[in-house]
């Protein structure tokens, strides 16, 4: 009797719903995710999920609810069957083993991404005239992972009947079901609270105060958003932005403008009363060259996640995101084409303007940025698979390749003296030759 029981309770609930027409198109409303129109609850994966869960025959008279012009049979939304599988087929849980507990933390974490996130962070670090000791270096790279794992796995625990309806993202932990969402919870609760508080203590207060609001960020304002608005890519790239900005700020570099530390432009030599010989390095420490960081990433996100979105729109359409590339194409090509001209004048006029970089970079930046000019251009024009797949490639080099020379052309670095080709001495001799032909000239 008592196993009959969720059988009878579905039916009659299946019989008032048939009888009630208007209570069951609210219902449909509610529940249905075919249709794309509202966002599930956020625990409603734990009751249901389409990608498990086999649909019972429509009946030929069932009432319909119709949405966009096409006609949705309420009991499709609806029909959920109870479990019917005999005890016998249930098996126990896996027991997790260390090891396997520890891979699947990685999963959540996302780790290639997070591992990416803490590399821009050092970004950040070994853009800054500031000096830092091993211990803040340490603390900022392993508080910045673990607040990015926290973030990663709260948006897993929100996303997992979506992530099963996308070959990419069907195989994570939680959509599997090799971690229940409890345990991931407590990991994300742990990190969470971990990250920010080794910032807060090991760096600074400013430091930990970025990363729990790019948490808050990424797992709240985000990963709500991508159901419901495409802004959440313009979002998602403030998230992608912050970690180097958290790099400046862990070695006590300056982020707001104030009347203490203001905006402090470098002109190039040309332009500039002030001998480059003389110039005070302590001034790079301003909010220009922390925004400069800040817009290297913000605007790299568009050319990296705009082509990639493109090959993946299918799934994006599928799963119920509202993407560019699915809603519009071709403004998704011409969003990723802006950013990327807006990349080169990052390079180009902001980075050296702020003075982290000296004036060369500005010129040697043009090399990586008008490849990838061009073949944003490509993709706008041809806004194909081929041509995105051409930008998304060049967008993982660029990268690296852009961090590479900011860090060569870095302000106030001698790297023949770094590198020990060059004496300490003759690099002060140098620069008082240099000081005084400049003072002839004048
Ligand atoms: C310090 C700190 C908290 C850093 C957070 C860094 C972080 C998580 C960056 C991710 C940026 C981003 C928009 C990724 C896409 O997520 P997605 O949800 O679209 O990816 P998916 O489709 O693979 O799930």
């Amino acid at each position: 009797m008592s196993r009959r029981l969720p059988l009878r309770l579905y039916q009659l609930c299946q019989l008032q719903l048939r009888q009630n027409p208007q209570l069951a198109a609210a219902s449909a409303r509610r529940l249905s995710t075919l249709t794309g129109t509202k966002a599930p609850a956020f625990t409603s994966f734990f009751f249901r999920n389409d990608q498990w869960t086999a649909f019972p025959p429509v009946p030929a008279r069932s009432p319909s609810i119709s949405f966009r012009s096409q006609s949705i049979p309420v009991a499709s939304a609806l029909s959920y069957a109870p479990h019917t599988a005999p005890l016998s087929q249930y098996k126990p849980t896996e027991a997790l083993s260390i090891p396997k507990t520890l891979r699947l933390y990685a999963e959540l974490s996302k780790s290639r991404l997070s591992i990416l996130v803490v590399l821009t962070a050092m970004s950040g670090v070994a853009m800054s005239p500031l000096p830092t000791t091993v211990p803040v270096l340490l603390s900022t790279a392993l508080g910045t992972a673990l607040c990015a794992a926290a973030a990663n796995t709260l948006n897993q625990i929100q996303e997992v009947p979506f992530d099963a309806q996308m070959s990419r993202t069907r195989n994570r932990p939680l959509v599997r079901r090799a971690i229940s969402p409890l345990h991931a919870a407590g990991f994300a609760v742990a990190t969470g609270i971990a990250g920010p508080a080794i910032l807060w203590t090991m760096v600074n207060p400013t430091t930990a105060i970025l990363g729990a609001a790019n948490i808050a960020l990424y797992a709240g304002v985000y990963t709500w958003l991508k159901r419901r608005s495409i802004a959440n890519t313009w979002v998602g790239s403030v998230v992608g932005g912050l970690p180097p900005l958290m790099g400046w700020t862990a070695c006590g570099g300056q982020w707001l403008p104030s009347f203490d530390s203001p905006m402090t432009p470098f002109l190039p030599s040309f332009l500039s009363p002030i001998d480059p010989a003389t110039l005070d390095i302590a001034l790079v420490d301003n909010p220009l060259s922390a925004l400069s960081l800040f817009m290297l990433l913000f605007c790299w996100q568009f050319p990296h996640f705009n082509p990639l979105s493109h090959l993946m729109r299918d799934s994006y359409a599928k799963a119920g995101y509202q993407m560019l590339c699915v809603t519009d194409p071709r403004r998704n090509a011409a969003v990723a084409l802006r950013y990327t001209l807006l990349l080169t004048g990052v390079c180009s006029v902001l980075t050296p303007l702020s003075g982290l970089t000296t004036w060369a970079f500005a010129l040697t930046s043009l090399v990586p940025n008008l490849i990838c000019v061009r073949a944003a251009w490509n993709f706008w024009r041809h806004t194909s698979d081929k041509q995105a797949r051409a930008l998304w490639h060049h967008c993982l080099w660029y990268l690296p390749a852009i961090l590479g020379l900011m860090m060569v052309h870095k302000q106030g670095m001698n790297w023949g003296e770094w590198l020990g080709f060059v004496k300490k001495e003759d690099a002060e001799q140098t620069k008082v030759i240099s000081s005084e032909s400049a003072a002839n000239v004048q």
